[in-house]
């Protein structure tokens, strides 16, 4: 299940040249401001007939030099800032919108609204729901749709902050359980970081960068964008055990480390957070340090006081200061201990 773009556009003020695949999961498309993600996805979903290109979902081509789909067969569902959903019919009605047109619906019915937690809302009309939960509607509408790709274009711009973090989960358990490729347009960095599983940073109409959020967050080049503050690495991690203290013991490609507060159960995978500025770094092994995890690495590279560590195959990174750079003698090749001080656990 993948989604391939590649597609050249000259509007008056911009020449848009862009090009991505986005794999299963969710793939971010992030930017600033007129930089073409809108533009992008209404080349994706037929509603704009780009100069020229190719794009092709699941092996059919949805738009090239002979063919261009019209948008209700393209087989891709939207959900938008506002949900859109109808005000004079009840959820279950919304839901049951698409098996107008398409067979099949109502046997996924029971499936998506267990997916999305939506059976406390079946009754209700959308006037009376948060708009997290309207937003779940909306999502749950776009799946009983069977598309092949589901757009989400700043689903959660319109919610506060406790309305965000209500339907994260959801959108999380989205990503984990449906196979579909998610593109997901966002500003906000702290979304992405949580949801992408590919990230696709564009500027000034075209794609600067493009892969997995982990090589992505890593890359010492994408620091300033994403915010010096956010600057970090996701390490992947396999629960192996819990020590009679409570702490989980947990392998990454680093080494072993150890997490409090954890209840997952043995072979969960997780996602471990580890921000640039809690690692800090030592030449020798140290010694008698409160930090339980010290990982072995190698320098990758320096820029200025951002240093890219390997860590196995996965990569790091320390946000130390110059001087320290400089005392430790840290350049490309150099082994060395990178001591985490924090981690934040993130759902896989
Ligand atoms: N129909 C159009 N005619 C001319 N220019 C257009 C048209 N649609 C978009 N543009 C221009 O193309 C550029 C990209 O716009 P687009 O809406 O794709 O950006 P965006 O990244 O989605 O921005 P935002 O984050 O603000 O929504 C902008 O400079 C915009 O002014």
């Amino acid at each position: 299940m993948s989604l391939s773009v590649a597609y050249r556009h000259a509007f008056p003020g911009l020449a848009l040249d862009v090009s991505f695949d986005a794999p299963g999961g969710i793939t971010a498309l992030f930017g600033p401001s007129g930089c073409g993600k809108s533009t992008t996805i209404a080349a994706i979903s037929g509603l704009m007939r780009p100069d020229q290109g190719r794009i092709v979902l699941n092996d059919r081509v949805l738009y090239d030099a002979q063919t261009n789909l019209r948008p209700q067969v393209r087989r891709i569902g939207c959900v938008f800032q506002d949900a859109r959903l109808f005000p004079h019919m009840t959820v279950a009605k919304n839901l049951r919108y698409p098996s107008r047109w398409r067979r099949g619906a109502a046997q996924d019915f029971g499936r998506v609204v267990d997916l999305l937690g939506l059976g406390q809302l079946l009754d209700r009309r959308p006037g009376t729901l948060s708009g997290g939960e309207r937003q779940r509607v909306a999502i749950g509408r776009a799946l009983l749709s069977d598309p092949a790709l589901l757009v989400m274009d700043e689903p959660l711009a319109a919610l506060d902050d406790s309305r965000k973090a209500e339907i994260m989960p959801w959108l999380e358990r989205l990503r984990d359980q449906v196979r579909l490729p998610i593109l997901y347009v966002s500003h906000s960095v702290p979304e992405v970081l949580r949801l992408a599983t590919t990230v696709v940073l564009m500027d000034k109409g075209r794609v600067t960068h493009a892969g997995p959020l982990t090589q992505i967050l890593s890359d010492p080049d994408l620091a300033p964008r994403l915010g010096t503050r956010e600057a970090g690495a996701l390490l992947t991690a396999t629960v192996q055990g819990r020590d009679p203290d409570g702490m989980t013991r947990v392998m990454t490609a680093g080494g072993p480390m150890l997490l409090q507060g954890i209840t997952a159960d043995i072979g969960t995978v997780l996602r471990l957070r580890v921000l640039a500025h809690e690692v800090i770094l030592s030449r020798d092994a140290p010694q008698g340090l409160s930090a339980l995890n010290i990982l072995p690495a190698t320098v990758l590279r320096v820029d200025g006081g951002l240093v890219q560590l390997a860590l196995g195959d996965e990569r790091m990174l320390a946000q130390i200061t110059p001087r320290s750079v400089e005392a430790l003698d840290l350049k490309p090749g150099t082994a060395c201990h990178a001591i985490v001080k924090s981690v934040s656990v993130l759902p896989s």
